[in-house]
């Protein structure tokens, strides 16, 4: 159970959030909406514990991955090395099968500037489910890809979550996305004091 309880949260003098509770149940997708601004990404920096600086309390679990707007690979890092190093533990075979999972087997030795913005979000993909996340959390993670390409990273996603199983928290702007992903839809929307949920 993931349990998230934001009395407020305030960067200097301005109240972005709060008052913001709810629960992830295992296994569930939650989707995270709400117009530019109005507090989702802070939020997200609350719930996977980047931000410590707030009133209230999270419980989460520590098995947790973060998939960002950015791919945020090392590019100096073969695609193998990228998952490697954030995963020490993986075998050769399991880097090998956590790429090919996402449709980037032979790619292994290739930089990151030798893959399309496509395959840099398919190894972001692999690097987050490679650790078996209790908790995924992903903050736009299909920003500035052409149509065909957000269907297939959705349905990669969608096989991917249903393989592994994890808590996941997912925030878009997309409604065709928060219907395909979601279990269950949060809206965040302006209060008197900082967003809440609608
Ligand atoms: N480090 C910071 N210092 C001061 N203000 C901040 C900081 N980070 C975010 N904010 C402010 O908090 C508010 C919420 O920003 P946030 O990025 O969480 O919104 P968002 O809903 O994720 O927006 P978008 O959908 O455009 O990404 C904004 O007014 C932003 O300017």
């Amino acid at each position: 159970m993931i349990r998230i309880d934001i009395r407020q949260k305030r960067f200097g003098n301005d109240v972005v959030l709060g008052p913001v509770s709810f629960d992830i149940a295992a296994g569930e997708t939650i989707v995270l909406t709400g117009p530019s601004g109005i507090g989702k990404t802070t939020l997200l920096r609350l719930v996977a514990g980047i931000d410590p600086d707030f009133d209230g309390q999270i419980v989460r679990p520590d098995r947790l991955a973060i998939v960002f707007q950015e791919p945020t690979l090392l590019p100096w890092r073969s695609a193998s090395d990228n998952l490697i190093l954030v995963h020490p533990s993986l075998s050769r075979a399991d880097v090998e099968a956590a790429l090919t999972d996402v449709g980037l087997d032979g790619k292994g030795n290739l930089f990151p500037g030798q893959l399309s913005l496509g395959q840099q979000r398919r190894l972001s993909l692999a690097r987050a489910f490679a650790g078996q996340p209790e908790f995924l959390i992903m903050d736009e993670p299909f920003v500035s890809l052409d149509a065909e390409t957000v269907e297939t990273m959705l349905t990669l996603t969608e096989d991917l979550i249903a393989q592994h199983g994890p808590a996941t928290l997912f925030v878009t702007h997309s409604q065709s996305e928060a219907q395909r992903l979601s279990n269950r839809i949060l809206n965040l929307i302006s209060g008197p004091d900082g967003a809440v949920l609608g």
